[in-house]
C-alpha cells in the first residue's frame, strides 16, 4: 500500500477528519444491515480521537445510531440522514405525507428494496438483476419529488430527502465548530462530492475512496488504505 507524501504529512497539522461510512469505513456489501466496518476502521478512530490533538466526525446517509452501532466508537460524532440528524438534536417531526406519496409512485420490481429511515426512504436496486437495472433508473428518474423533497443518487441506490441539506452543509457547520482544525473529508460516493465541493472553497482536504469520477483532489484504493490513513494520522 504506497499512500502519497502529501496524505501522510497531513498528520503535521491538527486535523479534522470527517469520514463517509459505506464505502469508506465500510466496504459496499449487497445487503446495508451487513455493512461492517473495515478491519481496523473503529479502532483507528478512537485512536484519533484519544490523541487529543484531531477531532473526527462520520457524516452518513444512515440514520446516526445505525452507523453509530457500527462503529461502536462512543466519542465519535456521527451526523445521520445526510446532515440533517446531529447528536443531541431532535428531529422535526417526518413528512409522513409526502412519503406515503413517493411511496405510491415507486415502480415495482423484483430485487428492489425499500430502506425506509423515517425522514428520507432510499431506493435499493442492486439485488435487482443487471440488465433491468437501466430501466428501473430511469422509472425512478421519471418520479417527481413532492415539493420541498429531492432525489439523489447513490451505489444502486435513488434515496428521496427533503431538500435543504445535504453532506456539503454538514461538513462546512462541523468544519465552522472546528476552526482551528484542518478539514478533511473522506468519502466515496456521489453525495460526497457536496463536501467535497464546499470544503475545498473553504480550504479543505478532500479524498475519493475508489474508483470514479470525482472532484476530490486526492485518491486513495479502499476503505483498508482509509483505515491505513487513519493510523498514520493517529
Ligand atoms: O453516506 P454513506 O455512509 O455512504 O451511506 C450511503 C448509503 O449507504 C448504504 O447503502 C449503500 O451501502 C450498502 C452496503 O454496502 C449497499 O448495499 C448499497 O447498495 C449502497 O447504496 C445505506 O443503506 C443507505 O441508507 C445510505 O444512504
Amino acid at each position: 500500500m504506497n499512500l502519497s507524501a502529501p496524505l501522510l504529512a497531513l498528520r503535521e497539522r491538527p486535523l479534522l477528519v470527517i469520514c463517509d461510512y459505506d464505502g469508506t469505513l465500510a466496504p459496499i456489501v449487497v445487503r446495508p444491515e451487513e455493512a461492517v466496518p473495515e478491519p481496523g476502521a473503529p479502532e483507528a478512530l478512537a485512536a484519533l480521537l484519544a490523541g487529543g490533538r484531531h477531532r473526527a466526525a462520520v457524516v452518513t446517509g444512515r440514520r446516526s445510531a445505525e452507523a453509530s452501532a457500527f462503529l461502536n466508537v462512543p466519542e465519535l460524532q456521527v451526523v445521520g440522514l445526510h446532515g440533517m440528524e446531529w447528536p443531541g438534536e431532535t428531529l422535526h417531526p417526518p413528512d409522513t405525507a409526502a412519503l406515503q406519496v413517493i411511496k405510491a409512485a415507486l415502480p415495482h420490481a423484483a430485487g428492489m428494496r425499500l430502506e425506509e429511515k423515517g425522514w428520507t426512504l432510499a431506493v435499493h436496486y442492486r439485488e435487482v438483476p443487471e440488465p433491468e437495472q437501466p430501466a428501473l433508473e430511469a422509472a425512478l428518474a421519471r418520479i417527481t419529488p413532492p415539493p420541498g423533497w429531492e432525489v439523489i443518487a447513490g451505489k444502486k441506490v435513488r434515496e428521496f430527502r427533503p431538500s435543504g441539506h445535504g453532506k456539503g452543509r454538514a461538513a462546512l457547520q462541523l468544519a465552522a465548530r472546528f476552526p482551528d482544525h484542518l478539514p478533511v473529508f473522506l468519502g466515496d460516493d456521489v453525495t460526497d462530492e457536496e463536501a467535497f465541493a464546499a470544503l475545498r472553497e473553504r480550504g479543505g482536504v478532500t479524498i475519493k475512496v475508489g474508483e470514479g469520477q470525482t472532484e476530490a483532489q486526492h485518491r486513495v484504493a479502499s476503505p483498508a488504505e482509509v483505515v491505513t490513513l487513519l493510523r498514520t494520522w493517529a
